[in-house]
């Protein structure tokens, strides 16, 4: 008889193997004549090579499958997340649970999807079709009873259930407005995830609750609680006995650190402190009483998590190092048989320049004197000259440190030395804007520096330009260039995550008429970066035949959710072979 045993093949999890054998050890493995290793990718051969074994077990008992992903059981799920597109959105996880969720119910799932309904004036008709559920409940938590309203929406096979609190409604974005971050986040996530927890016990959605017997995916740091709130709330209890909790980390950078005070307002049991408890080193301390203590809601999911996944391969193997860790790389590391990436998708009907309606012009990979029409426009609206043999490039996004904007706005002076034009797209970090705004009344020929949110610009930059720059410092997954490679602009990258991942720097050499998609410049610097786009602009002007072959090969790529989701069923599948977390 063969024993299956479901873990990452990815490289960083090769010492990560001995404990997931270990746990079998129960089992007495040496009675099984077979023990089948799965992985969602193929196993490499040095992997098998330095495979670490628990004393015991030999290497000839062990063989490795690649899972192969078709849809063999139909789950419950429920996505717990701050934010999912068209209804809200500041980035990329609103994409991302705007699109996944109705991929695997286009494959035979029931999902619900659990944000919260936020009213903030700038989306607020986004929520007009979903209908209060008229069951209120009272969660306790932060000290008191919070009532919370349930709105909901049938769209598109997903149930789209809406947490209303007056917390939620408010001027600004989702998460702060013009003086800062809310100072109350911690308690409105925290509200989120008392709520999805009880959502599937007692909503009836189209006449039936989805019961216990579910799977959470929990997204980022806001959605954390759900996983511990599993364990030490409701299983002592006999409640979710069967639900499993999938942890998706799409940044690892914000993990929703709070004072350790905080902890006895989460509505967790004492003897659960442990697995939120984050101690700060000592230099990062800020006065003489200051202990380092704190509670950390990523941490918490990533201890209590039935699984954990990111948006990438290649993230998901950084975050493992101390690089790009973020202070969790050990522990991380120690759930390192549990931790996978899945790249993500897009949604290919948003983002389609044949049929996009932000656009002003519509191509294909089939004709494309659309995207040169596209460009005229945009250079038009910018104030930039009509002129088409002039490399446009683009940046799209946060202004953030991790976008990498600093290093795109101190290359300004010598990338203008060229013949070229430049647009940036973005908000956040105000003394960013300022730069932006500064930069272009000095390059007002050259520089466009727009800040806002808007998305119809950010189809129209996407369409419009030749070159898309994507310099960010790391990079879980990254949509922008996907979106770019689909609107045959060409995407040059800090070679980093996912990043590294979906853009393959072009070869002119490789496979008769060359290969690749873009260029991904390492290491992190002002010189490698513009060495990248001064040989993009360079094809761009001196290689047409090259430049088209770059466009033809992104345009032709399949970006669609479906592989990920056949992955995150595979992921799902492996959750419920595994015990739950139970503290
Ligand atoms: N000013 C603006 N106007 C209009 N639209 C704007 C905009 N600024 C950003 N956007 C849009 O927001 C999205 C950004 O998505 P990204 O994946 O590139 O980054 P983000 O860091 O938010 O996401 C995180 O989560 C996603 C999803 O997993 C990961 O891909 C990523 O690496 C990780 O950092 C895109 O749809 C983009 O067009």
């Amino acid at each position: 008889m063969a024993l299956r045993v479901a873990y990452s093949s990815h490289p960083a999890s090769i010492q990560s193997y001995e404990s997931p054998l270990r746990r079998y050890h129960d089992l007495e493995l040496s009675k099984w004549e077979k023990l089948i290793v799965l992985s969602l990718t193929p196993t490499t051969d040095d992997f098998k090579k330095e495979i670490v074994l628990p004393t015991g077990i030999t290497k000839d008992l062990i063989s490795f499958e690649e899972e192969q992903t078709k849809t063999k059981s139909k789950y419950n799920v429920v996505f717990v997340t701050s934010e999912a597109a068209p209804y809200s959105k500041t980035g990329g996880l609103g994409d991302v649970c705007g699109s996944l969720p109705i991929a695997l119910a286009a494959r035979g799932h029931r999902i619900m999807v659990l944000s919260p309904r936020y009213l903030n004036g700038s989306r607020d008709k986004n929520y007009s079709s979903a209908k209060n559920l008229e069951m209120n409940i009272n969660l306790s938590c932060f000290g008191g009873e919070q009532e919370v309203a349930f709105f909901h929406e049938y769209r598109a096979g997903v149930d789209w259930v809406f947490v209303d609190h007056p917390s939620y409604h408010r001027p600004g974005s989702l998460y702060g407005d013009e003086h800062g971050t809310f100072g109350d986040n911690q308690f409105r996530f925290t509200l989120l995830c008392h709520a999805a927890c009880e959502a599937p016990l007692v909503l009836p959605l189209g006449g039936y609750t989805y019961g216990e017997n579910c799977l959470f995916i929990v997204n980022d740091w806001h959605a954390s609680l759900v996983p511990a709130l599993l364990g030490a709330k409701y299983r002592p209890h006999g409640v979710y006995k069967d639900a499993r909790s999938i942890l998706v980390i799409h940044n690892l950078a914000h993990q929703g650190v709070e004072p350790a005070i905080t902890y006895e307002k989460l509505g967790l049991p004492p003897e659960w402190y442990g697995a939120l408890e984050w101690i700060y080193p000592t230099w990062a301390r800020k006065h003489a009483h200051d202990t380092g203590a704190t509670v950390n809601m990523l941490k918490g999911a990533i201890v209590t998590a039935d699984r954990i996944l990111t948006v990438s391969q290649g993230y998901a193997w950084e975050i493992t190092t101390p690089e790009g860790g973020q202070g969790l790389n050990e522990l991380l590391s120690s759930r390192g048989c549990i931790l996978d990436g899945i790249t993500n998708g897009i949604d290919v009907d948003v983002w389609n320049p044949a049929s996009d309606k932000l656009i002003p012009f519509n191509y294909s990979v089939d004709d494309l004197s659309g995207k040169s029409l596209c460009k005229a426009a945009l250079q038009k609206d910018l104030g930039l000259a009509v002129r088409p043999e002039c490399p446009l490039i683009g940046f799209i996004g946060r202004l953030d440190y991790q976008k990498g904007t600093d290093l795109i706005l101190s290359a300004m002076p010598e990338l203008l030395k060229d013949d070229v034009q430049f647009i940036m797209l973005g908000s956040g970090d105000p003394a960013t804007e300022q730069s932006m705004r500064l930069t272009e009344s000095s390059y007002s020929d050259k520089f466009r520096g727009w800040v806002g949110y808007n998305e119809t610009i950010s189809h129209q930059v996407t369409a419009g330009c030749d070159i898309l720059l994507m310099p960010s410092r790391f990079e879980p997954c990254g949509l922008n260039q996907l979106y770019a490679m689909r609107y045959g602009t060409v995407p040059v990258v800090h070679c980093t995550g996912g990043l590294r991942d979906t853009v393959q720097t072009f070869d002119p050499f490789a496979d008769g008429d060359g290969c690749g998609t873009g260029w991904a410049f390492s290491p992190f610097s002002m010189e490698s970066m513009l060495l990248a786009l001064q040989t993009a602009i360079g094809t761009y002007k001196e290689h047409k035949f090259w430049w088209e072959g770059l466009m033809n090969r992104g345009m032709s790529k399949n970006y669609t959710w479906d592989n990920a989701a056949a992955k995150y069923e595979q992921i799902m599948e492996w959750a419920l072979m595994d015990l739950p977390y139970t503290g």
